[in-house]
């Protein structure tokens, strides 16, 4: 792993804050602004210069050590939803609820930033790995996952669980998944997605998928654009307006200002690594309307 950073000696456009009581980094540059909480290397902003927010936050989120934040990017590691089995907690594993540290900030004079955050097993009994997360904001946002496994196999489920921001969930449509197979975990049945997705009702799916997903928002009218690679699912998510309103850190209000299209590897796509050996997944955002990088 590489040498941690100080946060007393950031680059010009990087800078250490306190956000909502909670340890943060701060990019803040001409091609726009990201946060990052330490805790859970969490992406909880990205605003492109000229254009608005990418990713939707909810304004009733906990913001405490411990306790998960609702929105932005949380990372599912090293297990999704309750694991494989369906009995581990903390739901959607430990790391998005842990102080990660900072290893590595730049920024060049173009305006491109990037922050690179550590975790390792050590903080946690019996789990041998190092998890590494960069965050890049260029014209896109790139976010990619590395995981080590160190001195004994490690076999894990992973996901950038990435909340958009929309105008009306109930108008958005998302390309990209045609013909994919799926995992509709409302009633735990295998099913073949026909054109786009559009929410309707609850929603919550895996999908078995390696594609770009196209999100296009009629009311606050962008269309975005997610790729990504070393990922063989794509989940996506939305509560719908009783489980959000179940949810004490999720307004019942909220529900339609934003879709999950979470960037993973899950379920039977878990990944399985040798000793010493590394997993890169990664997942870049980015809109036609601010880039076309
Ligand atoms: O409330 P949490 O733990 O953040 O999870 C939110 C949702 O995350 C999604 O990824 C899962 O597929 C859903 O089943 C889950 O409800």
């Amino acid at each position: 792993m590489s040498i941690e950073q100080s946060a007393d000696n950031l680059p010009q456009g990087i800078t250490a804050v306190t956000e909502n009581g909670l340890d943060a980094f701060r990019i803040e540059t001409a091609l726009g602004t990201v946060l990052v909480y330490a805790n859970g290397a969490h992406v909880a902003e990205w605003t492109p210069a000229g254009a608005d927010p990418v990713l939707w936050m909810s304004k009733h989120s906990n913001f405490q050590t411990g306790k998960a934040v609702r929105g932005g990017i949380p990372i599912c590691f090293p297990w999704f939803g309750p694991g494989r089995a369906g009995d581990l907690t903390p739901a959607h594993g430990f790391a998005r609820i842990t102080p990660w540290t900072l290893l590595e900030a730049e920024a060049d004079e173009t305006g491109e930033a990037r922050l690179a955050l550590g975790l390792s097993g050590d903080q946690h009994d019996a789990e041998d790995f190092t998890a590494r997360l960069d965050v890049t904001m260029g014209h896109a946002l790139t976010v990619s996952l590395t995981v080590t496994a160190g001195t004994q196999p490690f076999d894990y489920e992973e996901a950038l669980h990435t909340y958009l921001s929309v105008g009306d969930a109930r108008k958005v449509s998302i390309d990209g998944l045609d013909q994919d197979s799926y995992l509709d975990k409302l009633d735990d049945q295998q099913k073949v997605q026909q054109g786009a997705v559009h929410f309707t009702s609850e929603t919550d799916r895996v999908y078995l998928s390696t594609k770009t997903a196209h999100i296009t928002d009629p009311v606050h009218p962008r269309r975005l654009r997610v790729e990504k690679t070393g990922s063989a699912n794509t989940v996506i998510w939305n509560p719908w307006m009783d489980k959000a309103a179940a949810m004490p850190d999720f307004g019942a209000e909220e529900w339609p200002e934003m879709c999950c299209v979470e960037t993973a590897n899950c379920l039977a796509e878990s990944i399985y690594l040798a000793p010493g050996e590394s997993h890169t997944m990664q997942v870049r955002i980015t809109s036609e309307d601010f880039d076309n990088h």
